[in-house]
């Protein structure tokens, strides 16, 4: 345990009807955050994922304060903090774009705000944190001899340092290896689990969204698509984006028209299950995990094809299968001991519950 580092006092942080547009002489506003809502509940751990531009960093920024809010409200606790100044908010901010001061070490780039609001115990609150981020070993250096690892390292201690109800970080690993990454992963949840931090961690990294947080917000063009646990959000997803977004390897996006409520065509000869209503003669996208499709026992509603190609990967294989009258082939996780030879034949399904139908225009999903 670590004695100088207190539990902060876990407050929830709520974002309503968020809305920020960029505002350039001369050009049309630009409209980057589109009304966002969010309830992060105290003490928990919420990732960003969202391609680049949909608006996540403006979001950490606008909570920082370190962004104007062009409408909406910002809420930590009861308090709302749009018209406070960014010291004011209770806020730990771990950007990468957050400067340290060149003339002093890393142990004095990590005190110095803890040292100007008085705090006691900033010296033994620095090397706690620098312990578990297992870089004491940096303490005496000067930041422009740091790596960018290292920098990173340090940008995410002097967030932590201050103990902060709200901690936001930005891209916090990505300049770490790939064992650094999985180590300081680990250490980043432990304290934060520890300290009851309400965190959001804006990532591009799913691996890394899906393992550290409570809950993700998947966003795409300034709104948040789906607010789930990884889980909800890999099997139940609320339109094509999210599914198409979440998920490794891809989800099978394929053309279909629904035959009977129930069943849906694929390609020439093809026919799966679904659990979708929607109405016979529908023409829609077909989305099928490469977790979910399976070779189909005899008799079983299914879709033929042939093997274009296998891979093993390790742990599991992946065949690429053509499908008569379909533009683009479908991909199939199946067990490491199921090898495919190109060229064979088989007939694959899925559980009716897991072929989602997709409109084909905005791409909501028809339930
Ligand atoms: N100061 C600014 N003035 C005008 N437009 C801006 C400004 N800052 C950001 N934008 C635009 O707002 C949109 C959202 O940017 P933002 O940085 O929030 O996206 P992001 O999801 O964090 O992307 P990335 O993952 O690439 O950082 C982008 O289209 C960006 O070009």
């Amino acid at each position: 345990m670590v004695s100088a580092l207190e539990t902060t006092t876990a407050k929830a942080l709520v974002l309503e009807e968020l809305h920020k547009r960029y505002e350039s002489r001369g050009r049309e506003a630009f409209h980057a955050v589109k009304g966002i809502d969010l309830h992060i509940a105290p003490g928990e751990l919420v990732a960003l994922l969202g391609p680049s531009g949909c608006g996540k960093t403006t979001t950490l920024r606008m909570i920082a304060g370190l962004e104007t809010v062009t409408s909406g409200d910002i809420r930590i606790g009861e308090r709302s903090i749009p018209h406070l100044p960014p010291g004011k908010r209770d806020v730990g901010v771990g950007f990468e774009s957050y400067a340290l001061y060149p003339p002093l070490d890393v142990r004095g780039n990590l005190s110095y705000g803890l040292k100007a609001r008085g705090v006691k115990d900033a010296d033994a609150r620095v090397r706690a944190i620098a312990d578990r981020l297992e870089m004491s070993d940096l303490l005496e250096l000067r930041p422009a001899g740091l790596s960018s690892g290292q920098k990173q390292r340090v940008a995410l201690a002097r967030a932590l340092v201050r103990n902060p109800p709200v901690l936001l970080l930005d891209e916090p690993l990505s300049h770490l290896d790939a064992a650094q990454r999985q180590r300081v992963r680990r250490e980043l949840k432990v304290l934060q689990r520890e300290f009851g931090y309400t965190t959001i961690v804006v990532t591009h990294d799913q691996l890394e969204a899906l393992s550290l947080a409570d809950r993700l917000a998947v966003m795409d063009g300034g709104t948040i698509q789906q607010f789930g646990t990884a889980d909800e959000i890999f099997d139940d997803p609320a339109n094509r984006f999210v599914a198409d977004f979440v998920g490794e390897p891809k989800i099978n996006l394929l053309e279909g028209t629904v035959e009977r409520t129930g069943t849906v065509r694929v390609g020439r000869d093809g026919v799966l299950p679904t659990a979708s209503r929607a109405a016979p003669g529908t023409a829609v996208t077909v989305g099928v995990r490469p977790q979910d499709a399976r070779i189909a026992r005899e008799g079983e509603t299914s879709v033929p094809g042939e093997v274009l190609v296998y891979e093993n990967v390790l742990e599991f294989g992946l065949a690429t299968v053509r499908v008569e009258g379909l533009d683009s082939s479908v991909v199939v996780q199946t067990p490491a001991d199921l090898r495919y030879q190109r060229g064979e034949s088989l007939r694959l399904t899925a559980p009716a519950e897991r072929v989602y139908l997709f409109e084909p225009e905005g791409g909501a999903r028809l339930r």
